[in-house]
This record gives structure tokens, C-alpha cells and sequence, in this order.
């Protein structure tokens, strides 16, 4: 029936069965969050969300549409931008097909299917890369096939989604100090943890985290991960079956539950009954649920008032786009990994200073942008300069790459909070003015390469110490303050549209 989860999450010293190419479920994951950036959530949800990925016996990727017409949709739409954001994210080239489930094609797509069905007998053996490709793909051969039992030994695990490799700044200090907690084996410190953030900040990472973490430990507990997706369809499965039990008992036992995605569960109601009696009855026997969402609990659109109140009488803990520093520690962290399997790779001190300060929005386009460097040079015997990156740049328009001018975060915080930019650039200090006027300064400095004596000048002509004071105000309280928090994170999206 289920897979030996622990063993998921079990380390060895043994790196023969170490593979090097990224799993397509992990690539996949990369270019549907940018497919979903770039084409909005309503495309998404009615026509991306639905596509799968395999990959057939030849290594080529299948992107699997529900219906024909969908393929010729998904071709004609989106096509040449999935496959250029495929080329730039995947560490090798390959073939991508685009094909039906059923009608044209299905032939095809229900024979790679049947090659992946196969191979799911050695998901638990095959090393673990990350979640959304190991262990989510595991946690949904649990959840809707039918998997034999894993028959040998730990595997080799090869995560990449530690604590370790988690860089920690002031946007993330608290989020990975409270993720390191949970990891303790007493009870739990906070039932349910809930971290929220925009998009690619790093929640997955982070939950992927306490899972290994948790697996590792001398109390043995077993974590079990799963994308929001996964738990509804693995319910509705159940309800399709007309046997829920199993998928209670399977999403019941473990000691640590993680629900990444838990936006995609609000609204659907009877999947919010299960998830609220599932995180209830677990919490009930002392065992800690860990969510992640890109709203806070305040801003989940659930439409079942008990668990709008279960998840806000929790902690929830925001996480928030890197600011330089961070961006920095992120591009050194993923060289080191990209070493695994570019041993030469060198990335002179000049790029990764470029690198951190042109691609601002997060750490995921930082590590789209580095792949395709490394794409365009490791592979090709090229040294990485400023040139190969400008062209991964020109070739992987950024959304966060649009200059923001001082000029237009000055009126955009203005207008957010009903002032004028003469308010903001204004001596007035009540707090109505002051606050924006700081935010305003904050954002000046994180978003754009405009040094501090220059912020200053723009802002009416003051002192670099102030601009210095502001920023550090802003970046002191974020961690703590939900209204802050959520203020800066919706002018910074205005400011990217
Ligand atoms: N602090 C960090 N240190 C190192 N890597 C990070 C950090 N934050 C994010 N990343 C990397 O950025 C990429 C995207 O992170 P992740 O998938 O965890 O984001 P997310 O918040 O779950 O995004 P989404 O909401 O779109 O699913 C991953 O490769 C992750 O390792």
C-alpha cells in the first residue's frame, strides 16, 4: 500500500545510485510557477493546473493534456514559452511532447504512462531530490496508486532542501528560527505553523526542511509532506472509491504532517471539512501540522469559519522576497550545489554581485537565472562573465527585471495609502506620513541599486543616516508585524505589474 516514508528521508554515505539530472517532476514544478506568473491564476487554474508531466523511457518530457482540445491549446499557447522555460530550468536538454490523455495521441501518453506506473515500485528506492519531485511524487503514489511496499533498505537520500542549504536573512530569520523548533522532539512549540509568503520565497523549501529534519532525528518520527494538491486529490479519490479510511489512515499516521499550497485547498468545501478534521485530529494527539500558503490565514479565502478560527489561533510566520544580502548568501548556496555537477564551475565575484542585484524579486528567478548561465557555460566550456549573463537575461525576461525607479515606488506608495508623493517627501511626521515615507524608503533601497546617499537625495534631501534609519526600521519589524508585512508585499506586487 503506502511507501516507507521515513526511508524517504533516510541519509546514507552510499552515492551510487546518486543522479545528477533534474527530475522532470522538479523541473516541472519551476516552469509551471513561472507559466502561472506569466499567464495569470485564472489561466492556470482552468488550463494549466490540469497538464501533467512524465517522462518516457527515452528521457524526452511528456506534458500530458486531460483532452485533445486541450493539447492543441496547450501547443498553440503555450508551447514555444514552455519549452524555452524548460530549456532555461532543466540542468540537460531534452525533447518536450505535448500530448493528449485521450483521443490523438492518448496511445502515446497511456504508454508513458504505464512506463511511470512501473517505476513507481522504485520511488522509495530511487534517491529523493526534493519534494515537489521525490517526495511529493512519493506522497501521491501513497495517496492515488497502488505502490508495493518498499522492500529494501534506506535509500540514498540526496536532498537538496535542507537546513543547511536554506540561506537565512532578516526576510527569513524568523520563519527558519520557528521551522527549526518544530524540528525538536518535544510537542509541539506552535500547532498549526503556518508560513506564508509570495511566490518562490522559499515555504517549500522550508517545509521541506523540518520533513528531512524530522525523519532524521534519534526520535525517529515520521513526517509526512504533501502539496495541498495532493491531499485533494487523493480525497477525492477516496470519495471516488467510496472508501475514505485508508486515506485518513495514510494522511493520519505520521508525527509531523506538512500541507504546502493550502491556498489551493480554500473554497472547495468538502476537501476543507477533511483537511480541518484531519489537522484537528491530528493536532488533538499531540502531533504537530506544519502549512504553507502564498496568503496569510487572514487572507485564505476558506469558506469554513472553524478552520478560518483552527488556523488563525496558530502561529503563522511570514516570509518575505530576499533583500540583497540575502540574494547573495541564495547565489552562493546554489553554485556550491551546481558544483555537484559542474565540478569546474567558476562564477567570478563581479557576477554573483550583478546576479544579487538585478534579479530582485526571488530566490526562484535567482535559480532560474543561474541555470541558464550555467546551461550556457559549464556545459559548453565557456567561463561565466557579465556577457553570458546579460544574454541569459535577455533571453529569460524577468518580470522583477523591470527597473523600478525611486520616482515610481515614491507615487506607488503614495498612492496605496491615499497620500501624495509631497506627503511623502514632506518634513510632517505623524505616523499616517511617516510610516509610508519609511516603507518607501525600504523599498527604494531593496528593490533598486540606488546607493543611500542617492535614496536620500530623492527623498527630499535627506541625510543618508535617515534613509539608513528607515530601512532598518522596516527590516526590524517585518518579521513580527502582519499589517507591515502585507503592506509592503502589496505595493512591491503593484510595482511588478
Ligand atoms: N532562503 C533560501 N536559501 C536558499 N534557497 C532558497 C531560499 N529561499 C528560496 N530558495 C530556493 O528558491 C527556490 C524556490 O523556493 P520554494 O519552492 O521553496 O518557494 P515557495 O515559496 O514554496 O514558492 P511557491 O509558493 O511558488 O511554491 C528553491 O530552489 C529554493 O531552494
Amino acid at each position: 500500500m503506502g511507501l516507507n516514508n521515513s526511508a524517504l528521508f533516510a541519509a546514507s554515505g552510499n552515492n551510487q545510485s546518486m543522479t545528477h539530472a533534474t527530475p522532470v517532476s522538479v523541473t516541472w514544478r519551476e516552469v509551471r510557477a513561472r507559466l502561472r506568473q506569466e499567464y495569470g491564476d485564472l489561466v492556470y487554474a482552468s488550463d494549466i493546473a490540469r497538464l501533467r508531466v512524465e517522462e518516457d523511457s527515452a528521457g524526452r518530457v511528456c506534458i500530458i493534456c486531460p483532452t485533445e482540445f486541450g493539447r492543441a491549446w496547450a501547443e498553440d499557447n503555450l508551447g514555444s514559452r514552455l519549452r524555452a522555460l524548460w530549456a532555461a530550468f532543466d540542468s540537460q536538454p531534452r525533447d518536450i511532447l505535448i500530448l493528449a490523455e485521450s483521443g490523438a495521441g492518448a496511445s502515446h501518453a497511456r504508454s508513458v504512462r504505464a512506463a511511470s506506473a512501473a517505476s513507481v515500485s522504485h520511488a522509495a528506492l530511487r534517491p529523493v531530490d526534493e519534494p515537489s519531485g521525490g517526495m511529493a511524487a512519493a506522497a501521491q503514489a501513497q495517496l492515488t496508486l497502488d505502490a508495493p511496499r518498499a522492500t529494501g533498505g534506506p535509500s540514498a537520500a540526496v536532498v537538496r532542501f535542507t537546513f543547511d542549504t536554506f540561506m537565512v536573512g532578516s526576510a527569513n530569520v524568523m520563519a527558519a528560527t520557528a521551522a527549526k523548533a518544530i524540528t525538536n522532539s518535544g510537542p509541539p512549540p506552535f500547532n498549526p505553523a503556518f508560513f506564508h509568503g509570495d511566490y518562490g520565497v522559499g515555504k517549500t523549501h522550508l517545509l521541506a526542511a523540518i520533513a528531512h529534519a524530522v525523519s532524521l532525528g534519534e526520535s525517529k518520527r515520521k513526517a509526512l509532506y504533501l502539496t495541498a494538491e495532493e491531499f485533494l486529490n487523493g480525497f477525492q479519490s477516496a470519495l471516488r472509491a467510496r472508501d475514505v479510511q485508508p486515506f485518513k489512515d495514510q494522511v493520519r499516521n505520521c508525527d509531523v504532517l506538512l500541507i504546502d499550497d493550502v491556498h489551493f485547498i480554500a473554497g472547495k468545501t468538502s476537501t476543507e471539512n477533511e483537511f480541518l478534521h484531519t489537522v484537528a485530529a491530528l493536532m488533538a494527539d499531540g502531533k504537530q501540522v506544519v502549512l504553507a500558503s502564498h496568503a496569510s490565514p487572514d487572507q485564505l479565502q476558506v469558506s469554513d469559519p472553524r478552520l478560518k478560527s483552527l488556523l488563525r489561533g496558530g502561529f503563522a510566520c511570514p516570509l518575505h522576497g530576499p533583500d540583497l544580502d540575502l540574494r547573495r548568501k541564495i547565489i552562493d548556496c546554489k553554485i556550491a550545489q551546481a558544483r555537484s555537477h559542474c565540478p569546474n564551475l567558476e562564477v567570478p565575484e563581479a557576477v554573483r554581485d550583478f546576479l544579487a542585484a538585478r534579479v530582485t524579486s526571488s530566490a526562484r528567478e535567482l535559480e532560474g537565472v543561474l541555470n541558464n548561465v550555467i546551461v550556457r557555460t559549464a556545459y559548453l566550456d565557456r567561463p561565466v562573465t557579465l556577457e553570458t549573463v546579460d544574454e541569459a537575461l535577455t533571453e529569460l525576461p524577468l518580470k522583477a527585471e523591470r527597473r523600478v525607479s525611486v520616482d515610481e515606488i515614491q507615487k506607488t506608495v503614495a498612492a496605496y495609502f491615499n497620500l501624495s508623493v509631497d506627503d511623502i517627501l514632506s518634513k510632517r511626521r505623524t505616523q499616517s506620513v511617516v510610516r509610508p515615507r519609511h516603507i518607501a524608503m525600504y523599498l527604494a533601497k531593496t528593490m533598486t541599486t540606488r546607493s543611500l546617499p542617492d535614496i536620500g537625495k530623492r527623498f527630499g534631501g535627506r541625510d543618508h543616516s535617515t534613509v539608513i534609519h528607515a530601512v532598518n526600521k522596516i527590516t526590524e519589524r517585518l518579521p513580527a508585524d502582519a499589517v507591515l508585512a502585507e503592506d509592503v508585499e502589496a505595493v512591491k506586487r503593484r510595482l511588478r505589474n
